[in-house]
């Protein structure tokens, strides 16, 4: 009897959450004209799908998502709204430009975080900005971490990462000039953003620092933007394990060996977190100490200072945040820049003009003469924000091209309301698609090309294929609104600061001539290995 009453209960549950919920979501959607990618299946059947594209991937293909919407969508025209149905309610999948202007713009203020993502990631991120719904409270901390990249601040942060990135070029000049001259471009980019920002957050005492990490049943000791950039992709993938997008009562809970080893990695972490915060606090106690890192502006920070656990769920956030995008923004303006010769011109034109004591007559770029202090005075905040023309425009343009996050992290809206023409219902998830938003045909001409003057209101390229104006919200790599990337500004300094250090002092062939015919495809989680070989450029 008592065993019926909980299994009846239970089985009726199941039925509604798996079988039926899907259904009369699929009507709700599919009525209002929105195409659906296929009829929901229960569980299993789109996960089959999904488990043969990844057992058929190779070093070109997309990421899952996208190949996954490819599948359906074969004629190669994904719809800029759908709703796919690997979770329950769907998740409606947008790269509308004027739905996102109402999501991020005009009816900003009824769209939030989905909640659960908050519970997956809680043991790493806590109550960071990140994933905690859009309350005053999240507000106001974003507003007291934005002065982590108030000008003084990020100045001084940016001089740090030049002369760093001139000391790595200096050294890595001599390997080569002794033969050792070949790196994997991917790998090469991502430690010197890991040293350059984490001298941004933690200051220069945390770049020999390791920590203990357990790694296929092994304690490996690994730094700490590796044990960050590890976490973060494991609780991804946790995140959307096949029970997860059923049932949300597991969120917060570590199934099975692999889950209970992240969940004693994350311990690890955020006790190695701790450990730095207590040494930072006994250096503080000397009144001659000064520093611009990110840690040193949370302990001094009113809202921040006595709460250690926020502190943490900060640091792991930017950390998390900004070591694999910037990673893979840099890695994919390189790669263009080698792959495309007129890219390649400019750029050395433009760092001729701005590194040459005369503009108007420009040093050939094989005989500049450049110093660290040379750098930091035409690669000052205000020159960055001034002069490097056409190397923002190729940054914009790889960041279009192949936005470092493809998709959003899930949002949803506060109500059930209206976007666009379609009434969206509060419990859907959405996500915004930025990589199928920036390869929108109607407002981008050759969409598959890379072409930085698309952001050059002289250029031809800037208008849509039919001679417009684009929209506003065709272009949102760090999405927007109350909600837009706190690092934005950041990011494209740093991008800004490296590319040009790099490529004045090294010349970057690839190894493989087929990486010269194609690119393969480079995301914030996407491992890709592209051999390179380095000769020195500057006659010294
Ligand atoms: C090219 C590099 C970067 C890209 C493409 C990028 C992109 C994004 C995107 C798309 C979001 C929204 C995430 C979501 O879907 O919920 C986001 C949020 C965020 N980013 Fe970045 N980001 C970059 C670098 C950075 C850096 C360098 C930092 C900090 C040092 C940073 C800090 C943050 C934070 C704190 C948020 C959460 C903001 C909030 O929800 O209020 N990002 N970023």
């Amino acid at each position: 009897m008592i065993f019926s009453l909980i299994l009846w209960p239970f089985i009726l549950y199941v039925f509604w959450e798996i079988i039926l919920k899907p259904y009369y979501y699929y009507w709700y959607y599919t009525s209002q004209g929105i195409i659906s990618i296929c009829v929901p299946k229960p569980l299993i059947f789109n996960l089959l799908i999904l488990k043969k594209i990844l057992k058929n991937r190779y070093e070109y293909s997309e990421q899952i998502l996208y190949e996954y919407y490819l599948k359906y969508f074969q004629n190669g025209e994904i719809p800029s709204i759908f709703i796919d149905f690997r979770a329950a309610t769907g998740q409606l999948v947008i790269s509308d430009p004027d739905i996102l202007q109402e999501i991020f713009v005009t009816k900003g203020k009824y769209v939030d975080k989905l909640y659960r993502v908050q519970k997956v990631f809680y043991g790493l991120t806590g109550e960071s900005v990140l994933f905690e719904k859009t309350t005053e409270r999240q507000a106001t901390k974003r507003k007291h971490l934005s002065a982590a990249f108030y000008k003084d601040k990020m100045s001084s942060n940016l001089k740090v990462i030049i002369r760093k990135t001139y000391a790595w070029i200096e050294r890595l000049k001599i390997e080569i000039k002794n033969g050792n001259n070949e790196r994997e471009l991917n790998s090469m980019i991502n430690q010197v953003i890991q040293d350059s920002i984490l001298i941004s957050i933690f200051g220069e005492t945390s770049l020999k620092q390791t920590m203990p990490f357990i790694q296929d049943d092994e304690v490996v000791e690994i730094s700490l933007g590796f044990a960050a950039a590890n976490l973060f992709q494991a609780l991804t993938i946790k995140a959307i394990t096949p029970l997860r997008t059923f049932v949300s009562f597991l969120d917060q809970y570590s199934i099975g060996k692999s889950e209970r080893t992240l969940q004693k990695n994350q311990q690890t972490f955020r006790e190695y977190l701790q450990k730095l915060i207590n040494e930072r606090k006994v250096k503080m106690q000397d009144p001659n100490y000064v520093s611009a890192d990110f840690l040193t502006m949370l302990l001094t920070d009113d809202l921040f200072k006595n709460d250690e656990n926020l502190m943490k769920d900060e640091l792991a956030t930017f950390m998390t945040a900004s070591i694999l995008t910037t990673t893979a923004l840099i890695t994919n303006t390189l790669y263009y820049y080698e792959f495309q010769p007129e890219v390649k011109q400019k750029l050395r034109k433009e760092i001729s003009a701005i590194m040459s004591p005369d503009r108007s007559n420009p040093a050939p770029f094989e005989n500049l003469k450049l110093s660290p202090e040379l750098w930091i005075e035409k690669l000052s905040y205000e020159q960055l924000q001034e002069d490097w023309k056409y190397l923002y425009l190729a940054i914009q343009e790889s960041l279009r091209i192949e936005p470092p996050i493809r998709s959003s992290t899930p949002m949803q809206l506060c109500k059930t309301m209206k976007l666009g023409n379609y009434t969206v219902d509060q419990n859907t998830s959405i996500a915004v698609n930025f990589y199928l938003l920036h390869r929108n045909p109607k407002e981008w001409q050759e969409p598959s090309k890379f072409i930085p003057e698309r952001f050059d209101p002289q250029s031809p390229y800037y208008l849509t294929p039919d001679g417009k104006k684009r929209k506003q919200c065709s272009y949102s790599p760090f999405l927007g609104g109350r909600r837009i990337c706190l690092g934005k500004t950041f990011a494209e300094n740093i991008a800004k600061c490296i590319i040009p250090i790099i490529i004045s002092e090294l010349d970057i062939k690839f190894k493989k001539d087929y990486h010269y015919e194609k690119k393969p495809p480079k995301y914030y989680s996407a491992e890709i290995n592209v051999p390179i070989v380095l000769s020195t450029i500057q006659n010294d």
